[in-house]
C-alpha cells in the first residue's frame, strides 16, 4: 500500500521533548500524533504495571497489532523512547531528539521521578542508547539526530521536519 504521507517516529529518552515535537508537528502538519502510552493504556497492550520503573510492560505484539491498520496507511508520527520494534517497511524517518545531561536532570527532577528510573533515564541517554538503537534497526539514511535542549531548537527542528515532509510529498507525488 502507498502511503499518502510520511511515516515518522520521534523517539529519544524520557524528558527529551518527544511530546512537544509531536503535538506540534501534528497540529502544523496535520499529520496524526500516536501516541504509544496512551495506546498502551487504552487499548491494553501490556502485562501489567512495573511498580519499580513506574511504567507498563507493553506487549509489542498487542501493540503493532493495535496502530498497523492506522500507520499502513501512512501520515503517522510515533512518540515512543523505543523505536525498533516497528517494522522497517512502515517507517520513513526516524528522529531521534538528544537533551544535555544537567537539562535532562531538571526535567526529570520536576516530575519526581522515582531515583532508579531518573539514573536510568540520564544513563541512557549519556551512552545514546537511543541513537544507537535507531541506528541499528533503521537505515542511516533515515535516521536524523535532533537537539531539544531549548524552545529555539524545538522549533528549529519543527521547521526541518516540516520541511522534509515536505520534500517527501514531493518525491512521492503526492500534492500538498
Ligand atoms: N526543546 C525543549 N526546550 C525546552 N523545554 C522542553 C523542550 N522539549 C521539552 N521540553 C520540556 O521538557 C518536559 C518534557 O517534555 P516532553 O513531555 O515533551 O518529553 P517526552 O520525551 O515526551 O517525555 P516522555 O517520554 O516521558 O513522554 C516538558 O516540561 C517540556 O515542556
Amino acid at each position: 500500500m502507498s502511503r499518502s504521507a510520511p511515516n515518522i517516529i520521534i523517539t529519544g529518552t524520557p524528558g527529551v521533548g518527544k511530546t512537544s515535537h509531536c503535538e506540534q508537528l501534528a497540529e502544523r502538519t496535520g499529520l496524526k500524533h500516536i501516541s504509544v502510552n496512551q495506546v498502551v493504556k487504552e487499548k491494553e497492550c501490556h502485562e501489567g504495571w512495573d511498580e519499580e520503573f513506574q511504567s507498563w510492560i507493553v506487549d509489542e505484539d498487542k501493540l503493532l497489532d493495535a496502530i498497523e491498520d492506522e500507520v499502513k496507511r501512512g501520515g503517522c508520527i510515533i512518540d515512543w523512547h523505543a523505536c525498533d520494534l516497528f517494522p522497517k517497511s512502515w517507517i520513513d524517518l526516524v528522529v531521534v531528539l538528544r537533551v544535555d545531561t544537567e537539562t535532562l536532570y531538571d526535567r526529570l527532577t520536576e516530575r519526581k521521578y522515582p531515583e532508579v528510573k531518573m539514573q536510568e533515564n540520564i544513563d541512557s541517554e549519556i551512552m545514546e542508547v537511543l541513537l544507537q538503537e535507531a541506528r541499528d534497526a533503521y537505515d542511516e539514511e533515515i535516521v536524523v539526530e535532533l537537539q531539544s535542549n531549548t524552545a529555539e531548537q524545538l522549533d528549529t527542528n519543527l521547521d526541518r521536519i516540516e520541511a522534509w515532509i515536505g520534500q517527501w510529498k514531493e518525491n512521492n507525488g503526492v500534492s500538498t
